[in-house]
């Protein structure tokens, strides 16, 4: 009788037969949160353990231009903190597809490395960790802004825009993402910001209904 080969034989089988049957799992905290643009198979709502969420990113392409980048958000690593988001499992030749896409977006255009990081489901009473691919500038590539007042923050966010629309979008859908999905989280950082904003235009009261699904 025929044994069944062993999982590795099976999966490298698999592979060569390029039919990927290992998801991958890649966790969103900024722009990926609400605006994945790739094809995915599932998405969990979570967190990253030893990592805060900082708008010391610069970005000269999708929020931002080379005379006035715009602010994005990178992880900091920060031992008891955590940053919550979106995971998505991408599975077959959606695989190779996102990593392309992604690595155009947040790499060449954006500065980002990637890292595996343990991603927690919000129902972690059900759900194991899972190993996720995460994009963090590091303060070593070429946009890096670092550390600002939330007002200064606040203040280059109202005036940037860039090929991907303007930065005030930007930060109003991460801080609506966090509001309606994450509300027992309170991201001081995040909503500082947000505040910071709606003091100079209080046009941009919050909004009663979600702008983002998930
Ligand atoms: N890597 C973070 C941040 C990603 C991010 O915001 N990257 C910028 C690149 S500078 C981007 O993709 N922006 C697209 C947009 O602003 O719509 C995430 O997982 O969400």
């Amino acid at each position: 009788m025929k044994r069944d080969p062993p999982p590795a034989e099976r999966q490298a089988q698999e592979e060569d037969a390029g039919e990927q049957k290992t998801p991958l799992w890649i966790f969103g905290y900024g722009s990926l949160v609400w605006r994945p643009d790739f094809e995915f198979s599932s998405r969990k709502v979570g967190f990253i353990r030893g990592y805060s969420r900082r708008f010391w990113q610069g970005d000269t392409f999708h929020r931002g231009n080379e005379k006035m980048p715009g602010r994005v958000v990178t992880l900091q690593e920060d031992y008891d903190a955590c940053t919550w988001g979106v995971a998505y499992e991408v599975c077959g030749e959606q695989i190779a597809a996102s990593l392309q896409y992604l690595n155009m977006r947040e790499a060449v255009l954006g500065g980002y490395d990637t890292k595996l990081v343990k991603f927690h489901p919000q129902d972690k009473e059900a759900e194991e960790p899972i190993l996720a691919l995460v994009y963090i500038a590091t303060p070593q590539n070429p946009t890096y802004l670092g550390p600002a007042s939330e007002e200064d923050i606040a203040a280059q966010i109202i005036v940037s825009s860039g090929r991907s629309g303007h930065n005030i979008e930007y930060l109003l859908r991460l801080a609506d993402f966090m509001r309606y999905f994450c509300p027992q989280v309170e991201d001081e950082h995040l909503f500082s910001i947000e505040e910071a904003l709606v003091s100079i235009l209080p046009c941009l009261c919050q909004a009663e209904e979600p702008l983002v699904e998930v």
